[in-house]
């Protein structure tokens, strides 16, 4: 069925509510909006559906999270009475609809036969990966778009184990959802009979008390100067409580919230883009920290499994550092602790992703503990720890990667902006003690294990038009693979479509050049992006960014080219 066909069949099929047939009756004559609503189902990415709010089966809807959710009934149902009885955690954000979606999805599993647990206000994505483990459930979903604009809205899907799901039970679920093209054939109840017939049950609150001490118990030192002053905001999401919470319970004595981004607002109207990855997120948080003189500035994204920094330099300013300088300034901060108090496991890794900053290797290696790199995804990252625990072998430290993902042990398998917060508010804190700030630390750091320049470079290429442009890019790269950049001639390339690489197949590409530094290009799985991902290395800093910016020009020439 073409997408005119799909369109004309929603608009005349009187299953559909009224006023989603009279959004469709609105846009009778805008071919381009028709076509971009009806051209393809939402499917699964880095990390789950997500899509536009609106009517159509390429938007975020209650039919399409309706179809999602009895096609994850389905495959739940595989598992028999165990998985029923074990039943499915539902938790939601802030956004437009989330909470309608959480109640949808949860009528639907119930009518299914799936018990629900489910919390009774907006909790942040870790909460839910913790929740799964710790209620023992089959599953979880967790309704967010994380960091996307506010027109859109997303479905993040869990298995047992507290992490996402994987692409094997993504092709499972996509596989049932064609069953569903007649919406008719879901089955659902409405949310409060599932209440009242107690198939649908609100977690208990004791479990966040349970996750705030095991938050607590991952605090490394307790040796540190607490009067560091820390600006934080939620932007307007879901980490206001449990952050601030963290951070008063360590015994943090001066921490400053930015008051205009306090409170759930899912039209982030004080900050626009709410993706903290973009140094504009701390406008406010800025203005706060110049005021109190703060040293540290926190940012969550909207469902607080992200957390950006931005630390005050010798001249009073704000300065970002990227997730990349952030992952290195933890995986060293806490294998230097461990191997103090002499916690340091014979068995431990690090996780980080292909796309994210080899600056760890080095660091790590110094300590003896073995650096997995998996694919872009935090489903990935925490695979490594489902791996370890399935063959009882191996120690997972510590994951991260470059957009702004981090997470340190295992009882959260996602990442987790709440310990991240506590751990870097911590590490601050015990450097400051010590007379250093995180950027003096990230200098010694660069001196000893060498100077890599990072960069990670998003082209927005909206709609069908921009899906097919991203395509031939990564169309003609393939074609004609690029041979030399900078007068840098390309060691190896690693298609990982196509390449034996031990990974899952994926859309990437991985260029090192032959001095070793690197770059990638990826479509983003979550928004309409092409990423461009860099890891040059140099002697001197001013070097090895220099040299980056140059590779960053070259290979942006090669893609301009593509029409
Ligand atoms: O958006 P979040 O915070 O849920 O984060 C999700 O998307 C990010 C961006 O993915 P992509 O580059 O494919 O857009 C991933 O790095 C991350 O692992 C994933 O959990
Ligand atoms: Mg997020």
């Amino acid at each position: 069925m073409n997408y005119k066909e799909t369109y004309e069949k929603w608009l005349n099929n009187d299953f559909f509510d009224e006023a989603t047939r009279e959004e469709l009756r609105l846009i009778r004559d805008n071919e381009e909006e028709i076509e971009d609503r009806f051209y393809q189902e939402l499917a699964f990415g880095t990390a789950g559906l997500r899509g536009k709010l609106g009517v159509g089966t390429n938007r975020m809807n209650d039919y399409t999270v309706a179809k999602a959710s009895q096609a994850f009934a389905d495959t739940i149902n595989e598992g028999g009475d165990e998985a029923r009885d074990r039943g499915v955690t539902i938790c939601y954000d802030v956004r437009h609809k989330s909470e309608d979606f959480a109640k949808i999805a949860a009528g639907v599993f119930a009518a299914n036969g799936i018990k629900v647990y489910i919390y009774d206000e907006i909790q942040p994505t870790p909460v839910c990966s913790y929740t799964i483990r710790k209620l023992n459930s089959y599953a979880g979903v967790m309704i967010t778009a994380s960091h996307n604009p506010r027109e859109y809205n997303g479905y993040k899907a869990y298995g047992s184990d507290g992490s996402q799901i994987l692409e094997a039970t993504a092709v499972k679920i996509q596989d049932y959802m064609k069953e569903y093209d007649d919406y008719s054939k879901i089955k659902r109840i409405e949310f409060n009979d599932g209440v009242e017939k107690g198939i649908i049950k609100y977690v208990d609150p004791k479990v966040i008390e349970d996750y705030i001490k095991e938050v607590l118990d991952c605090t490394i030192n307790e040796d540190i100067d607490k009067n560091v002053k820390i600006v934080y905001t939620p932007l307007n999401g879901c980490g206001n409580k449990l952050v601030r919470k963290i951070l008063e319970k360590r015994g943090f004595k001066n921490i400053y919230i930015v008051e205009e981004q306090e409170n759930p607002d899912p039209d982030f109207t004080t900050v626009g883009y709410p993706n903290p990855e973009d140094p504009k997120a701390f406008r406010l948080s800025e203005e706060l920290g110049k005021k109190k003189e703060a040293e540290l500035l926190l940012a969550t994204d909207p469902d607080s499994d992200r957390c950006a920094v931005e630390v005050r330099n010798n001249k009073g300013e704000y300065e970002f550092l990227t997730g990349n300088k952030i992952g290195s300034l933890l995986a060293n901060y806490i294998l230097t602790a461990l191997k103090e108090n002499s916690e340091l496991p014979s068995d431990g890794a690090i996780v980080k992703t292909i796309v994210s900053t080899d600056l760890v290797n080095p660091i790590a290696n110094s300590f003896g503990v073995d650096v997995y790199e998996v694919l872009t995804g935090f489903k990935n990252i925490y695979e490594i720890a489902n791996e370890f625990e399935r063959n009882g072998k191996g120690t997972f430290i510590f994951g991260f990667e470059e957009s702004i993902g981090y997470n340190y042990k295992d009882f959260v398998r996602d990442k987790d902006a709440v310990n991240s917060a506590m751990l870097i508010s911590e590490m601050t804190a015990y450097y400051k003690k010590k007379g250093k700030s995180l950027l003096d630390v990230l200098e010694e750091i660069y001196e000893k294990f060498g100077f890599y320049a990072n960069e990670v470079q998003s082209i927005v290429l909206e709609g069908l038009d921009g899906a097919n442009k991203i395509k031939r890019i990564m169309e003609s790269i393939r074609t004609n693979p690029i041979k030399e950049v900078c007068n840098l001639k390309v060691k190896n390339i690693i298609d990982y479509q196509n390449d034996k690489t031990g990974l899952s197949k994926s859309n990437v590409l991985k260029y090192y050049l032959e001095d070793d530094s690197w770059f990638v290009l990826r479509p983003s799985g979550t928004e309409p992006k092409i990423k461009l991902y860099l890891n040059v290395i140099d002697e001197t800093k001013d070097k090895a960014i220099s040299k980056k910016d140059k590779i960053k020009d070259e290979v942006n020439k090669i893609i301009n080219k593509v029409e």
